[in-house]
């Protein structure tokens, strides 16, 4: 008699689910552009677009572990209009109806709006407050943490070297203006036009040493512990997941540490407000997010992604694509 066929085998589960979103940059305002002036911004749909993400990913199956808040999420506006403190509390709220934990990347709108030491005491402060899981400098907001057994997250501070967020009095201020000074000849520092380093812009940023040499002591352990590792930070630090302007200042640098271990399996960011992808010489995944804030209300943009033991799976919803990432 025939044996009966065996029935496939059930395929493994995720061993984490992450919600991705970026760039929401909230505003109680009307709608806007971009600086072209060719790109409409949402601000106040952004906030029921994170309503919506929030809403899906409360009913989805397998419940997903941690919300990845890829920066920027109030627009810089909140600061002249006096409700940086207002908007901030409405999108927290929102991300807080999750009961998981909720990793925020600082990008420069969050500068715009409010200094680092209030930063710290925001709800943005997802560094633990008294961990040694960052860099010496506990105003950086650069930390990992393992969210399983064998994976990492390592959350970066692209703003460590930036003339945002600190006092024009203080020496980290006057070290990142020289910085940018030297490759930006331009009177309006946040203009790009003519340089041989497009990127050298004010609203990007750069990596401290510190942070950097944390930043290998961290992939160094991964390696030795058989990790694979998710990296995210606001602003991305390959060119091919970037339009050229939108990188950070010293993304080289920040390669160089990732391409001398082998544990990085994909870098997240945001700050593009296009998505743009590559995967790098080495095998890295870069994956630029669409913002919520130029999304039409009518759409969305977040995913969730799910990692398996040889790949991760990107879930996107609205303008935000499906993708298949495998390391
Ligand atoms: N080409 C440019 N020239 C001059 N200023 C610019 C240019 N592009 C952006 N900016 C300014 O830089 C700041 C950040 O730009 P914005 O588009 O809000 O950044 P984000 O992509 O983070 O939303 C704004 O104050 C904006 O007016």
């Amino acid at each position: 008699a025939a044996t009966a066929p065996r029935p496939p085998a059930a395929a493994a589960p995720p061993r984490l689910a992450l919600g991705l979103l970026a760039d929401i940059q909230f505003a109680d305002a009307e709608d806007g552009h971009d600086f072209g002036g060719c790109r409409r911004r949402y601000y106040r749909h952004s906030l029921r677009l994170l309503r919506e993400a929030v809403r899906e990913w409360a009913g989805e199956s397998p419940p997903i572990d941690s919300v990845l808040q890829l920066g920027d999420c109030i627009d810089g506006q909140n600061a002249r209009r006096g409700e940086a403190e207002s908007a901030l509390q409405q999108v927290l709220e929102v991300l807080g109806q999750l009961s998981v934990p909720v990793h925020h990347a600082w990008g420069n709108h969050e500068l715009y709006n409010f200094s680092r030491a209030r930063l710290v005491r925001s709800g943005l402060y997802s560094r633990a407050a008294g961990g040694s899981d960052g860099p010496p400098d506990r105003e950086c907001h650069a930390y990992h943490c393992s969210p399983a057994p064998r994976l990492r997250l390592v959350v970066l501070d692209c703003y460590d070297t930036s003339t945002l967020g600190r006092d024009p009095g203080s020496p980290r201020y006057q070290e990142a203006l020289r910085v940018l000074r030297e490759k930006n000849h331009n009177d309006d520092l946040n203009n790009p036009e003519g340089l041989k380093e497009p990127h050298f812009v004010a609203f990007n940023g750069g990596f401290s040493q510190a942070q950097l040499d944390w930043f290998d002591e961290v992939l160094k352990f991964s390696d030795e512990n058989q990790e694979k590792v998710i990296v995210m930070a606001h602003v991305p630090i390959h060119p091919s997941a970037s339009n050229g302007v939108c990188l950070a200042w010293n993304y080289e640098a920040a390669l160089s540490v990732i391409h001398a271990h082998g544990c990085v399996v994909c870098v997240l960011a945001g700050h593009l407000h296009d998505g743009a992808y590559c995967q790098d010489s080495h095998g890295v995944h870069h994956l630029t997010l669409e913002g919520v804030i130029e999304t039409p209300p009518e759409s969305n943009a977040f995913g969730t992604m799910y990692v398996y033991e040889d790949k991760l799976v990107l879930k996107g919803r609205g303008r935000i694509p499906d993708r298949v990432m495998h390391f």
